[in-house]
C-alpha cells in the first residue's frame, strides 16, 4: 500500500498555458507521480515518453500508465535523455524530489522520519551512508558547503567524522542538530542545509542537470519547446545561463558566456524573467513557494555541447559531480 501523500503538481498550469497548443510528442524526464504526464496528455500530446531514474516511481504508476496507450515509461537518467526519442516537441523537467519519495522513510531522503541514510533515486550506486562514512573531512565539508550553502559546514563534517559509522537519517539529523543553534518559530529544521547537499552529491544532480538540458537540445524539433522547473537558487541560476547562452545572449556576466554567444542561437527565450507560482498556488502547495519556471523554444540550429562550469554550477573536486 502507498501511505505517502500524493504528489501536487507544480507550476503545470504555467506550463500548459506558455506551451500551448500542446501537440505532438513530448517527454517528461521527471515522471515522479505522473502529474505532469497527465496533464500533457489531457492537453492534447498525441504520445508522452515519462521518464525517471526512480524504479518505484514508474512501478506505482504501472496500472494507470499500463492502460494508457498515448504513454511509455522509460526508466532512465535524464542526461541521457535523447537516447531514447528524438524529433521531440516539447521536454519537461520539474527537478527534486516527489512527495512520495521524502515521506517514505525508508528511502531516507527525510529527517522528518528515521530511516536509513539511502537518498538515492535510482536506488543504486553509493548512497548518502557510504558518502558520510567514507569521505574525508574535507570533502565531507565542501559537499555542505557547495551543495547546501551550509556555514557550519566544517562544524558539522568534525562532528559526523568523530560519531561515524552513521546509518540512520536520525542519527544524521541529531549531529547536524547539535552542531547549530536552536531554529527560530518560522525558520527551517537545522538539518536542511545538510540533507540537500548530500541529496544533491548522492544523486549528481548538478552534472545531471547540465546534462540533461544539453540533451534536451539534441532531442528537441525545431520549434519544440523546453520547459523547466527549478526549487532553488543554485538550479535556476544553470537553467537561466543555459538558456540565455544558448538563444545567443550574454548568460549573465560568466566569463565563458562570450566564448558562447558567437554560436548560432539554438534556443529562442520564450519570456526573459522567470515565472513563478501565484498565491492561491502557493496557498494551495506550499512546496511551489520556491518554484521558478523558464520556458525556451528550438530552433533549427545544430546542437553544440557546453562547458557544464560555465553554467556555474559548484563543483566539489574528489566527488563525481
Ligand atoms: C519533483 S518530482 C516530479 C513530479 C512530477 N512532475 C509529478 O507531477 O508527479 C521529481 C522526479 O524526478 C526524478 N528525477 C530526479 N532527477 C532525475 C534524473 N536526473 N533523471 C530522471 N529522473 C529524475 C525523481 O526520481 C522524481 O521522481
Amino acid at each position: 500500500m502507498d501511505s505517502s501523500s500524493p504528489h501536487i503538481p507544480v507550476l503545470i498550469d504555467a506550463i500548459l498555458e506558455t506551451c500551448a497548443p500542446i501537440r505532438g510528442t513530448w517527454l517528461d524526464g521527471t515522471f515522479g507521480a505522473g502529474g505532469y504526464s497527465r496533464r500533457l496528455l489531457d492537453a492534447g500530446a498525441a504520445h508522452v515518453i515519462g521518464v525517471d531514474r526512480d524504479p518505484l516511481a514508474l512501478e506505482l504508476a504501472a496500472g494507470w500508465a499500463g492502460s494508457e496507450p498515448r504513454l511509455s515509461l522509460v526508466q532512465a537518467r535524464f542526461s541521457r535523455l535523447d537516447e531514447h526519442a528524438s524529433e521531440l516537441d516539447g521536454v519537461v523537467l520539474d527537478l527534486g524530489v516527489s512527495s512520495m519519495q521524502l515521506d517514505r522513510a525508508e528511502r531516507g531522503f527525510s529527517f522528518m522520519s528515521d530511516g536509513p541514510l539511502d537518498m538515492r533515486m535510482s536506488q543504486d550506486g553509493p548512497s548518502a551512508a557510504d558518502l558520510v562514512n567514507e569521505l574525508d573531512e574535507g570533502l565531507i565539508a565542501d559537499i555542505l558547503f557547495n551543495y547546501g550553502e551550509e556555514r557550519a559546514s566544517r562544524r558539522i563534517a568534525r562532528a559526523i567524522v568523530r560519531d561515524r559509522p552513521l546509518s540512520t537519517t536520525r542519527q544524521l539529523s541529531e549531529i547536524v542538530g547539535k552542531c547549530l543553534p536552536r531554529p527560530k518559530p518560522g525558520q527551517s529544521h537545522p538539518a536542511t542545509r545538510s540533507f540537500q547537499a548530500l541529496r544533491i552529491a548522492v544523486n549528481n544532480e548538478y552534472g545531471e542537470l547540465a546534462e540533461g538540458l544539453m540533451a534536451a537540445e539534441r532531442a528537441l524539433a525545431p520549434g519544440g519547446q523546453l520547459a523547466v522547473v527549478t526549487f532553488h537558487s543554485v538550479e535556476d541560476r544553470m537553467v537561466k545561463r543555459f538558456m540565455q547562452a544558448r538563444a545567443g545572449q550574454t548568460g549573465g556576466g560568466s566569463r565563458h558566456a562570450p566564448e558562447l554567444t558567437r554560436e548560432t542561437p539554438a534556443f529562442e527565450l520564450v519570456f526573459r524573467k522567470a515565472i513563478g507560482a501565484t498565491p492561491d498556488e502557493v496557498a494551495a502547495n506550499p512546496r511551489a513557494r520556491s518554484a521558478k519556471l523558464r520556458v525556451a523554444r528550438r530552433t533549427d540550429a545544430p546542437a553544440k555541447p557546453i562547458d557544464p562550469k560555465s553554467l556555474g554550477m559548484p563543483v566539489v573536486k574528489g566527488i563525481i559531480t
